[in-house]
């Protein structure tokens, strides 16, 4: 039995203060909630705060990025051994803005996933087609690469542990939303994917978010699919309203 994964990620929004005002009030709004894992990924600037306002709630901390290395002379990164000391559960990786803006290749975020298993930090990778790919027919070509390559070298039970968002570039901030019987067949084939790489076991315990324009209307629909095992939530996540009636949708 998967557990939804409900994240938030903030993206470059949020100071400290409007970081902790919003905790306060998802507590409030989503207080008792069970059956579902809600995370939030804040900037780094308002993880160590977030996490003192999350202690005891259940509720996950992620970060929206890290480093390939532990320490050493990279100015301006963040190690996964910060991270963890900070309380993050989760990282996302290779997000579609990551690889598009900030060059980030497949290979970086093998390197970055692998560093982050070592230490205790769950993956969130991002995986997703470009439009130009879907109208090519190429969807599949695509985003098959791109799991094969950003999670190679990994064993089965890392595979198990991990999360997936597929994220399609042009449902991401478009208020396009891919429809939940092309979300289920793309999140269906990683899975049958990372069947063929690290077992059946694997592959059924592993989750797979979608992400892209997810908002409380679609939500229900969305997150209803077999094989769509949460969302990874942008512009809607940082409302406490529409962020906890997406969560309370993943329970229908
Ligand atoms: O990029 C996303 C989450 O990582 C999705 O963003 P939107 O929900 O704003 O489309």
């Amino acid at each position: 039995m998967r557990i939804p994964l409900l994240a938030g990620n903030w993206k470059m929004y949020k100071t400290v203060t409007e970081a902790v005002e919003f905790v306060r009030g998802l507590k409030e709004a989503l207080a008792g909630i069970q059956g579902v894992e809600v995370a939030v990924c804040p900037p780094f600037t308002a993880l160590y705060a977030v996490a003192r306002e999350l202690q005891g709630t259940g509720m996950a901390l992620g970060a929206q990025n890290m480093y390939q290395a532990e320490e050493g002379a990279y100015t301006g990164e963040v190690s996964p051994v910060m991270l963890k000391e900070i309380g993050c559960r989760y990282v996302i990786l290779g997000h579609s803005e990551r690889r598009q803006y900030f060059g980030e290749s497949d290979e970086m975020i093998n390197a970055k996933v692998k560093l982050a298993l070592k230490h205790g930090l769950t993956p969130i990778v991002c995986v997703g087609e470009h439009l130009k790919d879907r109208e090519a027919g190429n969807t599949e070509k695509v985003v098959g690469e791109q799991v094969r390559r950003s999670l190679a070298g990994l064993s089965a039970a890392e595979l198990a542990g991990l999360v997936v968002a597929y994220e399609p570039v042009w449902a991401i901030g478009t208020g396009r939303t891919a429809s939940p019987e092309d979300a289920q067949q793309v999140n269906a084939f990683i899975r049958s994917l990372l069947a063929e790489m690290g077992g059946q076991e694997a592959a059924r315990q592993v989750r797979i978010q979608y992400g892209g324009s997810v908002k409380p209307d679609n939500a229900a629909e969305l997150l209803g699919q077999p094989d769509i095992d949460g969302a990874l939530v942008g512009g809607a996540s940082l409302k406490v309203e529409s962020f906890a009636a997406i969560v309370r949708a993943a329970l229908q």
